[in-house]
């Protein structure tokens, strides 16, 4: 046994059982996304909403803002999640279920307390939510709880409205298939530019896969997951569940013999507070130095294409590679692939009518109900949230 599988293994036996919960006849879905600005007058309200209360000085978002300057000033995240709605929803009525799909964002609009109370006022009473984030994290998930449950405040529908959520899904067939044709594909492709540069055919080393996702807090990362008497490593089970899909995609693609490793990308904050590592740029310059030829950028951590894979994937860490003189190609998020929109449903059905709860690596299924006191975020206050046994 790899000492991957012994860590999943060891991991495995020491979480909670993770039961279903009883089917529900839920009345509507809600898509629950991260949000994006949509025009250049949007970019510093917006930064400012997802910086909330921190008092970072307009200088510094000025920074991120860039960004999202260089493209109008408009994330693609807003459109790729209404294309995602209506997929959904079409999907789920071709099931004969009668589920309307309505979207609603942390730090845009439409925001959430107005898609909630809209929902309300057009009967909706059981709402099962999807966050777009696969992985468990205080920002993609426990956050996700918190915000639910101060719509529900704020709205004064608490006590109204049941609302739950679908479990972390970044080992179901629908979130991986997408990501194993994808570096299928670009290993492929790159091994071939390798040939034709070299004259002779390229060897498995020559071209790295580099499963990137966003870096958090060291501090946070090890927050992550059930944490009584779980053995994780020091990035929790955000790090392992990376670590764990990885694997599963190289095999599946029938690349088990190719190199392949996880680094992060997209940090901010002091730099003296230390976040998860590698940096994605820092290891491919890295791997030039030790004669690595290609590498296949793969956006683990992301649903769909927005800003964060835009931006520090296809501009910044496709020039670092170029610039070195590395062959280099980014693989698609799920996006809106039928593969995902099918397995979404799947999850929905879990849900509703106790559907086979399928995950392919041994982490999985992941948590219907998240366990007390997982994704705490370790520099904040302790808020009220909805879905989890410490709600
Ligand atoms: C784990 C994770 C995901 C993946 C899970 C998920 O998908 O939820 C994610 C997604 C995203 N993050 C995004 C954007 C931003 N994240 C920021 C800041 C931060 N992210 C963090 C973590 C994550 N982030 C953290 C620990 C911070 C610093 C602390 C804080 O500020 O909370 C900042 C502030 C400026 C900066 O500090 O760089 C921005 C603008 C967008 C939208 C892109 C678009 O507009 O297309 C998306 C999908
Ligand atoms: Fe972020």
């Amino acid at each position: 046994m790899s000492t991957l599988e012994d860590y999943f293994a060891s991991v495995a036996g020491a979480l909670p059982a993770r039961v279903g919960t009883e089917p529900t006849p839920y009345d509507a879905v809600l898509l629950l996304g991260f949000g994006g600005p949509e025009g250049q007058d949007d970019v510093l309200p917006y930064l400012r909403n997802v910086t909330g209360g921190r008092g970072i000085p307009d200088e510094r978002l000025e920074e991120v803002a860039v960004h999202y300057r260089a493209y109008g000033g408009v994330s693609p995240i807003n459109d790729q999640n209404r294309q995602l709605r209506a997929a959904l929803e079409t999907e789920l009525a071709a099931r004969g279920w009668d589920l309307p799909v309505v979207w609603g964002n942390r730090n845009w609009a439409p925001y959430l307390a107005d898609t909630l109370r809209e929902a309300h006022a057009a009967g909706h009473r059981r709402i099962l939510t999807l966050v777009t984030s696969a992985y468990s994290s205080y920002s993609g998930c426990r956050q996700y709880r918190e915000d639910l449950a101060r719509a529900l405040d704020e709205t004064g529908l608490t006590g109204e409205l049941q609302i739950d959520k679908i479990r972390q899904y970044f080992d179901h067939p629908g979130f991986v298939g997408p990501f194993v044709d994808g570096v299928q594909g670009a290993t492929g492709r790159l091994r071939e530019q390798v040939a034709q540069a070299t004259g002779a055919q390229a060897s498995p080393d020559d071209v790295r896969v580099l499963f990137s996702t966003h870096s958090i807090p060291t501090r946070a990362a090890g927050a992550t997951g059930p944490q009584e008497g779980v053995p994780w490593r020091d990035g929790g089970a955000y790090e392992a569940q990376h670590l764990a899909v990885a694997e599963l995609v190289m095999d599946a693609a029938g690349l088990a013999g190719t190199p392949w490793e996880l680094v992060y990308q997209s940090r901010s904050g002091a730099p003296t507070t230390p976040w998860l590592e590698p940096d994605i740029n820092d290891r491919i310059t890295e791997l030039a130095g030790e004669g690595v030829r290609g590498v296949v950028i793969v956006p683990l951590g992301f649903v769909s294409d927005h800003m964060e894979v835009l931006w520090d994937l296809d501009n910044e860490a496709m020039t670092t590679a170029t610039s070195l003189g590395l062959v280099a190609e980014r693989v698609p998020t799920p996006g809106v692939d039928p593969q995902f929109v099918t397995g979404l449903a799947d999850l929905v059905g879990e849900r509703l009518e106790g559907a086979t709860r399928r995950s392919d690596t041994r982490l999985g299924p992941w948590f219907d109900v998240c366990p007390a006191g997982c994704c705490l975020n370790p520099a904040g206050a302790v808020k009220p949230t909805v879905a989890g046994a410490d709600s």
